[in-house]
């Protein structure tokens, strides 16, 4: 598709290289072959550029409007639920699985229709600056290749499992546990076959609710055959704990379900986490689980709100994820916003020093997130020899929420620089990321 040239950016420039520091300044980057070869002073690059160091580069030297982050990691969304986002949020978790959810990923037994609403998906989270999205997709293999097939087409960093389910229920959307094990390994295998860099399978059980125990072990065993990933979610709503105590009686919490049956490894991620016990927030650290912390879905579904400062604090990697459909929005930014406004919700009933500051969300979002993943070798922030994955922010783009008023921001370089970022953070759109880099390609350009 698009070339990958060798490129090298001016301007300001910001990442994260943990919780508590961002690192913002002027300077330069340069990208050869996909990857950030060099790093370094505004100085420097004028002395580089005149010696011909970058001859062979495209320089794009950023306005002073402008600045580069690193893309936006989803750690949690489904791709087959977007054609109902925004609607039916008007019942808790299990009651909306089995009245909305479940009878729409049944239609993806149409591989057509299934490509269609994967290409806009991944095209819709690249204009948001989702660089990287980890994809639920559906019960079906052939379906859920068609989500593979959109990411590699739009050259997208994606995470992807085929949706596994083995009970019964009311929309007949499960499998019998044989037919079920052999589509998975038939869909890591497939997935494999295709040799992409970006795009990974990864052993998907929804929940404990959909998976008996004959399942979650053969998936258990598939993850560690192929060394693949897992995702699911825990302890979302309280009726869905309840459920899952009532169904394994001889474990001692939701957490231990799953453990039973190998899955809590660190090559595995669970979405939300609302609910969970103190002695389940030691398991999941020690065995180096991670979380994918989703505050949309858990306010529209009603689910609770989320500690997440505690879940941070038990040493629990924790990245950000949209979850559509249970969440309402499908940018990152919106889930910046909500961890923002939901750990807020619970300092101000009466958690000191509880809420994420915008530093910390926009950690969450980025480098956070490809921890979690366990991506960060390869993203997540602009360290020499990772991948450029990466977007141009204009904080005043055409048709954008951010007005100028010319002379109020601070004068001093690195605080006008902070203050950029913190007004795209809080009132930028999708309109505002102009350019988007996956591995130094360009998949977005609205400049
Ligand atoms: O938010 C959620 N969305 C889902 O599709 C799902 N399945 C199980 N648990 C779930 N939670
Ligand atoms: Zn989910």
């Amino acid at each position: 598709m698009k070339d990958n040239k060798n490129i090298v950016f001016t301007g300001i420039i910001a990442s994260s290289s943990s919780l508590n520091n961002l690192e913002i300044n002027s300077g330069y980057i340069a990208v050869k072959d996909g990857k950030i070869t060099k790093r370094g002073s505004t100085e420097e690059f004028d002395r580089l550029e005149k010696s011909g160091e970058f001859s062979t580069f495209e320089i794009v030297k950023l306005s002073p409007d402008q600045f580069i982050i690193p893309g936006f990691v989803d750690c949690h969304t489904h791709a087959p639920q977007f054609p109902n986002i925004g609607l039916g949020l008007d019942r808790p978790l299990l009651e909306w699985l089995a009245k909305y959810t479940f009878h729409l990923e049944k239609k993806y037994s149409d591989t057509e229709f299934a490509a269609k609403v994967y290409d806009q998906v991944v095209q819709r989270l690249l204009k948001n600056g989702t660089t990287t999205a980890c994809y639920f997709g559906s019960l079906h293999v052939e379906g859920t290749l068609e989500l593979v097939k959109s990411a590699i087409k739009h050259h997208q960093r994606a995470l992807i499992g085929k949706v596994s389910m083995n009970k019964e229920n009311f929309a007949e959307y499960y499998n019998e546990t044989k037919k079920e094990l052999e589509e998975v390994e038939t869909f890591i295998k497939q997935v494999i076959s295709y040799q992409n860099e970006l795009v990974e399978p990864v052993v998907t059980p929804r929940f404990a609710v959909s998976c008996d125990k004959e399942l979650m072990d053969g998936l258990g065993s598939i993850a560690k055959k192929y060394d693949c990933r897992i995702q699911s979610h825990i302890s979302e709503n309280t009726s869905e704990i309840d459920y899952v105590l009532e169904t394994n009686p001889k474990c001692k919490s939701y957490g231990h379900v799953y453990d039973e049956s190998g899955i809590l490894t660190n090559k595995c991620i669970m979405a939300h986490a609302v609910h969970l016990t103190e002695d389940e927030l030691t398991l999941l650290s020690s065995k180096g689980v991670s979380v994918a912390h989703c505050p949309a879905s858990n306010t529209r579904l009603k689910s609770g709100l989320c500690p997440v400062r505690e879940i941070i604090n038990a040493n629990i990697t924790v990245g950000l994820g949209t979850d559509v459909s249970g969440g309402d929005n499908a940018s990152i930014l919106d889930a910046i916003r909500r961890t923002m406004d939901i750990s807020t919700c619970l300092e101000m009933r009466g958690n000191d020093k509880y809420a994420l500051d915008w530093k910390e969300a926009f950690y969450l979002a980025t480098l956070g997130g490809a921890k979690a993943l366990n991506l960060d070798h390869k993203i997540g922030n602009f360290d020499i020899g990772k991948e450029f994955d990466a977007l141009l922010v204009d904080v005043y783009a055409k048709g954008g929420q951010i007005d100028k008023f010319e002379g109020t921001l601070q004068s001093n370089p690195d605080e006008y620089a902070l203050d950029l970022l913190q007004k795209f953070i809080f009132v930028g759109d999708d309109r505002n990321i102009v350019q988007v880099y996956v591995k130094g390609e360009k998949v977005k350009d609205a400049l």
